[in-house]
């Protein structure tokens, strides 16, 4: 079996009386996508912000590529190759697709004290932005502001964004919302080719796209994940059934 790339070990996080994770385990390898799935404040979106690293577990650590990342900061952490894409959109929407990349890549670098202008005549800047949103299929609406794109689309451009950092990981959290069902559908293949290049940890309470698109499903249910497996052996356990899936099936 392939080391994990990123490898979460015994995570806990209170606040108050409230035990939001409780001593998590989980990890994500090459090429796999690694659903995480749960009722309404279960702890996903806690544990992805622990991930990132703007929240700090109270204990426990976070291993990425190899290093304990545990102490450092989110921007370190992208800078490690931590790709996020987040619930609610952080492009800029009056500002065009090529410019929230190339803005994008700028804030990876670290030198957002920049004036736009020149910015936007930053060879190595546009390259890398250009790249990026060839790679998600975007190179065509390079001049189209972002609030002219579709939910998709924005969806797409924000991994564009995280792209310019190459990174080597993903974490997702709830990329289908607001999608309709072509969008999603496009997305699920889009994602389908994009954990080749790096693997994703995907927050979903789709859960057709998550039993078509996972390699392996984490539950968790009241912060702590109650099984791991492929997506057969969760989909059949019952546990799973009664505590989660069973409710998502009656709603
Ligand atoms: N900063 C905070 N302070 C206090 N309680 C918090 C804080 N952040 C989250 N919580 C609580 O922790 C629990 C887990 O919340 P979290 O948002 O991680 O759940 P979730 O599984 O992502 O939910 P959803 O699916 O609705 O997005 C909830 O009870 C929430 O109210």
């Amino acid at each position: 079996m392939t080391e994990p790339i990123l490898d979460i070990r015994g995570i806990s996080k209170s606040f108050g009386a409230l035990r939001a994770s409780n001593n998590i385990n989980i990890d994500l390898r090459a090429g796999e996508i690694h659903a995480l799935i749960g009722p309404n404040g279960a702890g996903k979106s806690t544990l992805i912000k622990q991930i990132a690293g703007g929240l700090r577990p109270d204990t426990g650590s976070v291993h990425f590529d190899g290093q304990d990342i545990t102490a450092l900061s989110t921007a370190a952490r992208a800078r490690l190759g931590m790709g996020r894409t987040f619930q609610i959109s952080s492009l800029a929407m009056e500002y065009t697709v090529l410019q929230n990349a190339v803005l994008g890549a700028l804030g990876h670098r670290g030198d957002v004290f920049r004036f736009f202008r020149p910015v936007m005549k930053d060879a190595g800047l546009l390259a890398t932005a250009r790249a990026s949103l060839e790679q998600v299929g975007l190179e065509e609406f390079h001049d189209a502001r972002v609030s002219e794109l579709s939910h998709g689309q924005r969806r797409q451009l924000e991994v564009a964004v995280a792209l310019t950092l190459s990174p080597k990981v993903f974490l997702m959290d709830e990329p289908m919302a607001g999608l309709g069902a072509e969008g999603s559908h496009r997305l699920m293949g889009f994602l389908d080719q994009l954990r080749h290049k790096a693997p994703i940890l995907l927050v979903e309470h789709d859960m057709d796209a998550v039993f078509t698109l996972a390699d392996r499903i984490s539950v968790l249910v009241y912060g702590g994940i109650i099984a791991t497996g492929p997506v057969e052996d969760i989909r059949g356990n019952p546990i799973v059934q009664s505590a989660y899936l069973g409710e998502e099936t009656a709603a």
